[in-house]
């Protein structure tokens, strides 16, 4: 894996922030804060760039658990603005249009649900969206398609999960965010982990060469003491979301 010095990937994505409102004119950016990493340390990011009073954290829980006072944990921290708004009744309201609704399928409208109330703030505020999503998500394709993958920026969108630890750390999030196991929360029990059933250590190390340096699979394997097999199932998870990471085609003329 690559070695990052994260004095200067700070600074790098506190000015493409900061560039990138003044850009749109904007007034400020909109933040959807989970209780999680991903978007603790972009709400971090932003702060440091813009000053609090231009950072909207918007809270929106659809489980009662203990994510949204790890969420208002982070607001409170940074002493930004924030608001709590609960989707149950939203998504709820979809899931009652929608007959035989699996629960991936009702998870996914939680994350698209999360993106519409994030867009009405940024559109009546003149804000931007700023998105949370990582390298290690948006290769695998682990993210909502115009749900939480959505967004006007993604100030992480060019680092690897593991990456992302390093910077929270250096950015002083909170550890109690930096401790807990990676979810999407669509569903109880769910972890980033079991789903795509592999560590994202081992994720990352795959991805960086297969991606990144285009190292053949079998080098890839022996390199890293796996067995191919381990290799081919990322390297399909990359294939199969080959959709989620462009705009829209249709044919050619
Ligand atoms: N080949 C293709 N070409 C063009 N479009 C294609 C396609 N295959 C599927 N599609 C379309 O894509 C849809 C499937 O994609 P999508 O709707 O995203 O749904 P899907 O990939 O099935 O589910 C989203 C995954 O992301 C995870 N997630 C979601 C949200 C947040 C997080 C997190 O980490 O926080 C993780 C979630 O747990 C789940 O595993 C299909 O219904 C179809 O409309
Ligand atoms: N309950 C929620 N309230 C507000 N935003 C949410 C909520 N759940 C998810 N989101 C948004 O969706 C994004 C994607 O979720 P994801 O789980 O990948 O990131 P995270 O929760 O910040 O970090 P981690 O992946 O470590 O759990 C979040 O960063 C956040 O912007
Ligand atoms: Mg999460």
């Amino acid at each position: 894996m690559r070695s990052l010095d994260y004095d200067v990937v700070i600074e790098r994505i506190v000015s493409f922030i900061r560039e990138k409102v003044k850009e749109a004119s904007a007034t400020g950016v909109v933040i959807g804060i989970s209780g999680g990493i991903d978007s603790a340390t972009t709400a971090y990011l932003a702060v440091n760039a813009l000053g609090k009073e231009k950072v909207l954290g918007l809270i929106m829980p659809y489980y009662e658990n203990g994510d949204v006072e790890d969420a208002k944990l982070v607001c409170k921290n940074l002493g930004i603005e924030y608001k709590l708004i609960n989707i149950k009744p939203i998504v709820d309201e979809f899931e009652n249009a929608v007959s035989e609704l699996d629960v991936k399928s009702k998870g996914n409208i939680m994350a698209r649900t999360r993106m519409i109330l994030l867009y009405a703030h940024a559109n009546s505020m003149n804000r931007l969206v700023l998105g949370t999503s990582n390298r290690s998500e948006l290769l695998t394709g682990y993210f909502t398609k115009w749900g939480d993958g959505a967004s006007d920026y993604a100030p992480l969108i060019n680092l690897y999960k593991t990456e992302v630890w390093e910077l929270a750390k250096r950015l002083g999030v909170p550890e109690k965010i930096i401790q807990k196991k990676p979810t999407a929360g669509l569903w109880e029990g769910q972890t980033d982990e079991d789903e795509l059933g592999i560590s994202y250590k081992l994720l990352d190390e795959i991805l960086w060469r297969l991606v990144d340096l285009k190292m053949p699979k079998e080098d890839t394997a022996g390199e890293l003491g796996i067995p191919l097999e381990k290799v081919e199932y990322v390297e399909s998870l990359v294939k199969r979301s080959e959709h989620k990471r462009r705009l829209s085609l249709g044919p050619e003329f």
